[in-house]
């Protein structure tokens, strides 16, 4: 076996995901089919509708400023509770469903990552920091699979909103794994909706110039472009709703766009 086959995957999941129980079964039929073929997988995942949901529940407002959400420290405990509770429940509630062990982590859990303030305009939005592998290497080595929502914590113990593309590209980094990014699109679309199976970093440039590639697919292959710079290898772009690329993705197949590193 090549070592490129023996390095961990690390899915990241997102978005309309979380509301879609058909969706989270086929993941996790996906993930018990990697399993099953002796393969280390982690999930990482975000969960923004749920945080909309109990923010609004809770009578609060919201605001996305490229990408980011602006987190009020007085949010925190809701927004914590959406992700590393509601979201992170559900995904192993699914992973048991599949016949999956599975361990439900926040970034702060065993120091797996530790995160600093991002710009104190967006409030408690963390960035993350340096990390230990330690606890992840032990939880993998078990063969069960880490499930991890994008909470952390500041060396002081604060609770940081990380946005989980960005969360997921930190885990990669620290496992030195593989990076597929499954959002609702089934990768990057040009103007006219078109999947493009490629792109590097002055094409991206490009796109975001001309709008093209906005919003959370921005933070998403910004995301992608700082991990495949620094593995040397693309990462991809694709959608957890197709059931097509799932399939493919269980055969090591490429999917979504590639994100291609500067060579
Ligand atoms: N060029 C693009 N191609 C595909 N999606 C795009 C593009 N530009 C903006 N988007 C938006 O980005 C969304 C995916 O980002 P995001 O909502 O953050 O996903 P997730 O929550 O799954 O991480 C798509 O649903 C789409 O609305
Ligand atoms: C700082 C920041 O934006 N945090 C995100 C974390 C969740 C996330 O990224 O979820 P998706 O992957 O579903 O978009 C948020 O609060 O929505």
């Amino acid at each position: 076996m090549s070592s490129a086959k023996q390095k961990t995957l690390v899915l990241k999941v997102g978005g309309a995901l979380l509301e879609c129980d058909m969706g989270i079964a086929r993941l996790m039929q996906t993930a018990a089919s990697l399993l099953e073929q002796g393969k280390s997988l982690v999930i990482v995942h975000g969960g923004g509708c749920i945080v909309d949901k109990q923010l609004q529940l809770n009578g609060m407002t919201t605001e996305k400023k490229e990408g980011l959400r602006v987190t009020p420290p007085e949010q925190m405990p809701i927004i914590a509770g959406a992700l590393a509770g509601s979201a992170n429940k559900l995904l192993q509630s699914a992973a048991r469903a599949a016949g999956i062990h599975s361990v439900g982590l926040c970034l702060g859990d065993g120091d797996l990552l530790n995160a600093e303030i991002k710009d104190e305009q967006l409030g408690a939005v963390g960035q993350v920091t340096g990390g230990n592998p330690a606890y992840l290497n032990f939880i993998l080595a078990q063969g069960w699979l880490p499930i991890i929502s994008s909470i952390a914590l500041d060396l002081d113990g604060q609770l940081l909103n990380v946005n989980a593309d960005q969360a997921a590209t930190a885990v990669a980094k620290l496992v030195d794994g593989k990076l597929v990014l499954l959002s609702d699109v089934s990768g990057v679309l040009d103007g006219k909706g078109q999947l493009i199976p490629s792109l590097n970093a002055a094409e991206i440039a490009d796109l975001v110039k001309l709008g093209v590639i906005e919003k959370g697919m921005k933070v998403k292959v910004e995301a992608a472009l700082e991990v495949a710079q620094w593995m040397g290898e693309a990462v991809q772009v694709a959608s957890w709703r197709d059931a097509a690329q799932m399939l493919a993705l269980t055969k090591g197949e490429l999917i979504g766009t590639q994100i291609q590193p500067q060579l």
